[in-house]
């Protein structure tokens, strides 16, 4: 039987392990929780040379000192009790409810026997390791393993290139096809439903935005070009719970909104409307899950690349000039030296406008300059700005069927943060600590301070938005107002 050596470090030593392809998973486990001096009740990471968690499996490829792997022990499973506990809480309160409801009824209504099986099946995977992917704990060898939060799950057997082609071919294969009418109106408002639509159909809707504006035609963009740009795009966005492809395509969806909404093609050129269109689609491109506090504080490569200056959003930009660098993906390449410039410009200055770090600045900005805005000023670079800006942040002007499921995106992405600052002994982020927030309280908080005081500045200027964005946002601090009321009045009922 051949063998194989695996070279890692673990607590500052280089460490190596020798074991055969058909040696048991638990077996090698048990290799690396000795090396760390860990438990059975340790979760071990593993990452090669390139950052990325590689499972510990009998498959680990063999490498050298030189390319050795870095062993970690991340966490106790101690979630997984904490979790347990909540299931049973929440198992006997329905129990509960059940019995009370069954003496008026004398049946168990269908909405308690839906959500006694989703809390059973919850059970079921907390108690197999599959929850640990979930926290982004576990990975499969499957190279790269997509995200179990991704809003769109797809077929697990297929590589991450597999399933990427076959968008592609998906997406090719649509986009001759004539999207309706009814469709194209549907896709310039708020009310557009993004979890109707798998991926390649989002492309296919990318691509009828560019045509729809016209800028195909203004800025001599090949549809092949467009295309393989679109599918670039598509391909930079990580599989990760809410900075991904759908979340893009929500944002520029967004902005081709406001764009027909506020009439902006009369009041602005078509240069202009490229630049905002463009920045949304690329705004988060490569995000890695983590923001730019975390990247700060870890002292991570894009924070020492960007000086700690709004690292993600250099780097969403740099990735995008990347793709743009490319003639066959290039949309600005039959454009002059100048006309490039000038573009290139405008997308930095908007993408890195979302940098929620600047928010005020930026608003105030806006404020000053809006009474009597004029849009033949250069002024208007800060409108720019400001839209796409909003767009990022306009979850909740959608219905909301649409926008309560980003939320849970959102918290997710957010928990997984401060879960990793937890273990990592790096500053907490409080709005992302499981501990400290709720979606009711998070929600009410960010519609207060961040999304009112923006929506109401820019309804000043395109008073048409009071109706499409303000009064969504208003009925849902509603919403989140009474299930927070709802929330406290249950724990003071629940109060032992
Ligand atoms: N609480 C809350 N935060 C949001 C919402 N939408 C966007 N954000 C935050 O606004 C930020 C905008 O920039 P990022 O994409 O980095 O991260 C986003 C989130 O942190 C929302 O609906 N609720
Ligand atoms: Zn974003």
């Amino acid at each position: 039987m051949t063998t194989k050596i695996i070279h890692f470090m673990v607590n500052g030593r280089l460490e190596r392990a020798e074991f055969g392809a058909d040696c048991s998973a638990a077996d090698v486990k048990d290799l690396f929780r000795a090396a760390a001096e860990a438990g059975p009740q340790h979760i071990l990471k593993i990452y090669n040379t390139s950052g990325s968690v590689v499972n510990v499996c009998p498959q680990l490829e063999a490498n050298s000192e030189d390319s050795c792997y870095q062993l970690e022990v991340v966490a106790t499973d101690l979630q997984s009790v904490v979790m347990s506990a909540e299931l049973d809480n929440m198992e006997n309160r329905l129990l509960h409810m059940e019995s009370k409801v069954m003496e008026e009824m004398r049946k168990t209504p269908d909405f308690i026997c839906e959500l006694k099986q989703q809390v059973e099946c919850f059970k079921r995977k907390l108690e197999t390791v599959e929850h640990l992917s979930w926290m982004g704990l576990f990975k499969d060898h499957n190279e790269q393993q997509l995200c179990k939060f991704s809003p769109d799950p797809r077929t697990p057997e297929l590589s991450v290139q597999e399933q990427r082609q076959q968008v592609r071919r998906k997406f090719l294969s649509m986009s001759s096809l004539q999207v309706t009418e009814e469709v194209r109106e549907h896709l310039k408002t708020p009310m557009f439903d993004n979890w109707q639509w798998e991926e390649a159909e989002m492309l296919v809707l990318l691509q009828v935005m560019y045509t729809d504006l016209d800028l195909l035609t203004a800025f001599h963009i090949e549809l092949e070009v467009l295309q393989n740009f679109l599918f670039e795009v598509y391909c930079h966005y990580n599989s990760i719970p809410f900075h991904n492809f759908q979340h893009c395509f929500c944002v520029t969806q967004m902005m081709y909104g406001l764009i027909w909404l506020t009439d902006l093609r009369s009041k602005l050129g078509r240069t202009d409307l490229l630049i905002m269109l463009t920045s949304a689609l690329c705004h988060d491109l490569d995000h890695p899950g983590y923001n730019n506090v975390y990247q700060i504080n870890a002292q991570t490569d894009l924070a020492l690349r960007y000086n700690d200056i709004s690292p993600l959003e250099n780097h969403h930009c740099a990735v995008a000039f990347g793709i743009l660098s490319k003639p066959e993906c290039s949309i600005l390449r039959n454009l002059s030296s100048e006309q490039y410039r000038h573009i290139r410009g405008g997308m930095i200055k908007c993408i890195l406008a979302t940098d929620m770090a600047r928010h005020n600045e930026i608003l105030n900005k806006f404020k000053v300059m809006q009474p009597g805005f004029n849009f033949s000023d250069q002024d208007h670079k800060e409108l720019m700005k400001i839209m796409v800006k909003v767009s990022d942040i306009s979850n909740e002007a959608r219905p909301m069927a649409v926008a309560e499921p980003w939320l849970d995106c959102l918290l997710q992405e957010f928990f997984n943060q401060s879960d990793t600052e937890k273990l990592k002994g790096l500053p907490v982020t409080p709005f992302m600590d499981r501990d400290k927030v709720s979606k009711p309280s998070s929600q009410t908080n960010f519609i207060r301070f961040v999304l009112l005081p923006l929506f109401t500045e820019l309804t000043k200027l395109f008073p048409c938005l009071e109706k499409h964005i303000l009064e969504p946002v208003r009925r849902a601090l509603e919403y989140y107002s009474d299930m927070e009321r709802a929330s406290k009045e249950e724990q003071e009922t629940t109060k032992p």
